[in-house]
């Protein structure tokens, strides 16, 4: 796996990022669904570094122009529920992709911290021979990234995939690097070491749907 990591060069997303972890920031969710989004803006500009491009010639009112343009078969796919801001800043670059939505959480069988994925929901185009984009803002364990490819598979086979995600930690980066296609990309906008005992990245953000859309009941 191709890894490209945003901050590893300073720019205006080390703040985004700032204000995505802030506690007190974190309060104001419209301002935290637009960080993601702006992430997803910034992480798309990046990955369109590598897609494939074709000439075409523009009329404009005084001439010809030439322009290389990106000439892949885009299919956004988030995961539910904190995949929806940044599914949002994706397509406001790739605006004509198609879209896919799948759904992935944490269910707790036992009072413990054991917890298995549960993949419920899926509505997606064919994948077959697409670029398939798969974000999530977070990648902790890796597991909801990796359980979803698996339920996408019966939508076809993409060309190429490229993850996108705001903060992983080094455990999720290890196993998608074990679980996903050489040539896959991931393109992060932070890394972090650890999780914690939950599962939880440490020090991470917190919990990105409850941050996004306010806490859900356990079922
Ligand atoms: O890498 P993993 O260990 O699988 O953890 C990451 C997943 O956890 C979060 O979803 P969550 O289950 O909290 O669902 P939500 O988006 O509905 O809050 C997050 O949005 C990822 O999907
Ligand atoms: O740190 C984490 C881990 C999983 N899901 C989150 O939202 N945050
Ligand atoms: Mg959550």
């Amino acid at each position: 796996m191709h890894v490209h990591h945003l901050l590893n060069n300073n720019s205006i997303a080390n703040k985004f990022i700032a204000q995505l972890r802030d506690v007190t920031v974190q309060e104001d969710r419209m301002r935290f669904r637009r960080n993601i989004e702006r992430l997803g803006e910034i992480l798309s500009y990046e990955l369109s570094s590598k897609l494939q491009y074709t000439t075409k010639e523009i009329t404009t009112p005084l001439g010809n122009s030439k322009v290389e343009l990106p000439a892949n078969d885009i299919v956004i796919c988030s995961i539910l529920r904190a995949g929806l801001p940044l599914h949002n800043g994706i397509l406001n670059y790739f605006d004509d992709a198609e879209n896919s939505f799948i759904s992935a959480y944490r269910h707790h069988p036992n009072e413990d911290e054991e917890f298995e994925i549960k993949v419920e929901y899926l509505a997606s185009p064919s994948l077959n021979d697409k670029t398939l984009i798969l974000a999530d803002p977070m990648l902790a364990t890796g597991r909801s990234f990796v359980n979803v490819m698996q339920a996408l598979k019966q939508m076809g086979t993409p060309k190429e995939i490229h993850l996108v995600a705001v903060i992983g930690a080094e455990e999720g980066l290890k196993l998608l690097d074990e679980e996903f296609p050489q040539h896959t990309h991931l393109w992060i906008a932070a890394i972090d070491q650890k999780l914690d005992h939950r599962g939880y990245i440490v020090p991470g953000l917190g919990d990105a749907g409850d941050l996004c859309f306010g806490s859900k009941k356990q079922h």
